[in-house]
């Protein structure tokens, strides 16, 4: 019998897949989108998350790259409509992949998680005309420690796969990855 859940390692200490086994039939399918026992047997607590997010974005929109100074935030994130490619980077100072990439197409059919750690950046493109994305984080909204990098960063080279279409003030202000990774390390 397959597993209900698979996890699944991925280059980086700590960024963690979790897929789904989707049982279809002529209704269309059934998925289970959270198993704390998934969780914990890959080291997550899953009491730490207090706060569920949804957001809609068109195709092409993308959000990121977004983190978080002070502790930092982890998530758990997931397409539940359409399709975006998510984009994870490793910027814990000291982390032997700090700088690294990681990029995930996350759907509404293969239903992909990704845990997030604190520390990284994350962002994503929305791939499909209407594409809600949705995210547990571990804790609550905090405006002040918002970090942002920019998404067309030449060192970090996101390949973006879509002609992008909207993108929002703040992300088209964000700095550079040079400037953020230095401020990491002063
Ligand atoms: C993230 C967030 C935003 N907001 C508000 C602030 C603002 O008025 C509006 C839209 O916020 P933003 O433009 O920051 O939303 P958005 O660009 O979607 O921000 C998100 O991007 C992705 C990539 C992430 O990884 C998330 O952690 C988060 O940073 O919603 C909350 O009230 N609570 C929240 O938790």
């Amino acid at each position: 019998m397959l597993p209900i859940m698979e996890i699944i390692e991925t280059s980086i200490a700590g960024l963690i897949m979790f897929r789904p086994t989707p049982h279809r039939d002529e209704r269309g399918y059934f998925a289970r989108s959270l198993d704390v026992n998934y969780l914990r047997q890959a080291g997550i607590d899953p009491a730490g998350f207090v706060q569920e997010n949804q957001s809609r974005s068109y195709q092409g929109v993308i959000r990121g790259l977004h983190g978080r100074s002070g502790g930092g935030e982890a998530k758990l994130v997931r397409c539940a409509h359409g399709a975006v490619l998510d984009i994870a980077i490793d910027a814990r100072p000291g982390s032997p992949t700090f700088g690294k990439m990681e990029t995930f197409l996350l759907d509404d059919q293969v239903c992909t998680q990704v845990y997030i750690p604190r520390g990284f950046l994350h962002g994503y493109q929305a791939l499909t005309s209407v594409t809600d994305f949705i995210y547990r984080i571990d804790d609550f909204y905090g405006p002040d420690e918002d970090v942002t990098v920019n998404y067309l960063d030449p060192d970090l080279a996101v390949p973006w796969p879509a002609p992008i279409t909207v993108v929002s003030e703040r992300d088209r202000a964000a700095g550079s990855w040079a400037d953020y990774s230095a401020s990491l390390t002063l």
